[in-house]
């Protein structure tokens, strides 16, 4: 099946760092075969079988979202205003031990309606129950990249079984769902895994080759308990017990020396930056404009619903192209084409999925569609600017993942909208109630 999109503004960020230009975008199956300025040839819109004449809309890549924890969207405003380990230890374990699979399907389908609507094509999720996320995403069409999160605060045998389930998870769902589901192995933190147990969980990651997903430094008090049990600051710890010996992904890494930048650098570590979280629960604020220069190429996440509390790229980009600007006062750092390269392209490489992020030929059709008609994203000087500082996801209009539409008019025509949200609610009492 080859589809044309013909008339409209390809925004991207490309090899050639050209941002927008009107155009075309031509897909066969899963893949784009070409992308041009101006008109297509007479030729290839003489072999597609279906022309779409954007008229002027707007067409990108879809955003990559890469940290979070879907199912706990039927948490979200459950626990506001609270410190990260108060947070934790008194408010989400005590729930999360009553969550079965039934709560895991719906909060985690209520979390991927909110991402495709709002132009999400791909996301990092670290949780429990994956076997049920995986099921959600393969039926939703999104793009995941899903592991079994492992908290390691448990005797012995526990710590057997969950790594063991974890690695049975990974194995089973790799590479499922037309490629849509990639896995890695997670040790949730260095202060819930003790480091003989996240030495043999990355073992692990080495022996089915995937990579290791980790939360790291985001508050400054986990940096001091690392010091005071292990010596040692959370990235040198981890250094030592091998974790950068894989492809490995942090999340927040709030608190960093500049030593650690150079062993993150050095091992090439790929960088969550989650800031809407890291205010909410008063963690911090990433050193992102330091990073950035050194020449991290980062990646934006939302973290769960709970901690942010909506699911939205658009505010999450838009948030990580402001903050910093204020926190240094200085208008330049984080500019609009570094955050949409966050949001996408270097998102994609973050998540060790780079060939989707961008139009470009031979990448997978991961794709949104954004009419800019309205009152908010006119005139239009320059769509960039637009989509980082001005657009939220409910401009979103149509959504596509490997070519296929999965959001049409602003509707998710995969799952049903409607009864996601009854059960999403019916779980959330039944958990509330007990
Ligand atoms: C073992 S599954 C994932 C685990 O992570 C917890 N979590 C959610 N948000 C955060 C955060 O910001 N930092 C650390 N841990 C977080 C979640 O409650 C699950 O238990
Ligand atoms: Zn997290």
């Amino acid at each position: 099946m080859k589809t044309l999109f013909k008339n409209g503004v390809i925004i991207t960020a490309n090899e050639q760092n050209e941002w927008f230009r009107e155009g075309y975008l031509l897909v066969e199956g899963k893949t784009i075969t070409a992308v041009g300025s101006g008109q297509p040839d007479t030729e290839s819109e003489a072999e597609a079988d279906q022309v779409i004449n954007l008229k002027g809309q707007w067409l990108m890549p879809g955003w990559v979202n890469t940290h979070g924890h879907a199912a706990m969207s039927v948490l979200r405003g459950y626990a506001d205003d609270a410190p990260l380990k108060e947070w934790l230890e008194e408010k989400m374990w005590p729930m999360e031990a009553r969550f079965t699979a039934d709560t895991v399907r719906w909060g985690t389908a209520l979390a991927v309606v909110e991402m495709l609507k709002s132009g999400t094509t791909c996301f990092v999720d670290m949780y429990d129950h994956m076997d049920t996320v995986a099921e959600v995403v393969e039926e939703a069409g999104i793009r995941g990249v899903l592991a079994r999160g492992i908290i390691g605060l448990c005797p012995e045998e526990e710590q057997k079984a969950k790594l063991n389930e974890a690695t049975a998870f990974a194995q089973r769902w790799h590479q499922q769902a037309g490629g849509r589901i990639t896995t890695m192995m997670s040790p949730h933190a260095p202060y819930t895994c003790p480091p003989a147990y996240i030495h043999r969980i990355v073992e692990r990651a080495q022996q089915l080759d995937l990579p290791v997903h980790i939360h790291l430094s985001e508050t400054a008090k986990e940096v001091r308990q690392n010091i005071r049990h292990y010596g040692q600051r959370p990235v040198p710890h981890l250094r030592d017990i091998g974790v950068f010996e894989r492809p490995t992904l942090v999340a927040h890494a709030v608190h960093l020396e500049e030593e650690e930048m150079d062993i993150l650098q050095e091992y090439d570590v790929k960088i969550s930056h989650n800031p809407a979280s890291n205010l909410k629960l008063g963690s911090g604020i990433a050193q992102v404009p330091r990073l950035l220069e050194r020449g991290f190429r980062l990646s934006i996440g939302t973290d769960s619903a709970a901690s942010n509390n909506n699911l939205d790229m658009f505010q999450e980009v838009r948030l990580a192209a402001l903050i910093h600007k204020g926190v240094h006062q200085e208008p330049t750092v984080v500019p609009a084409e570094a955050a949409l390269k966050m949001g996408t392209k270097w998102g994609a490489e973050c998540a060790f999925v780079p060939h989707v992020g961008s139009l470009e030929k031979g990448k997978e059709a991961d794709f949104i569609i954004i009419n800019p008609g309205q009152a908010h994203l006119q005139p239009v000087h320059d769509p960039v600017s637009h989509i980082i500082y001005a657009a939220s996801g409910s401009d979103v209009r149509h959504v596509y993942v490997q070519g296929k539409q999965v959001v049409k008019d602003g509707r998710c025509i995969t799952l049903d909208e409607e009864k996601v949200i009854y059960e999403a609610n019916r779980v959330w009492r039944e958990l509330s109630r007990n």
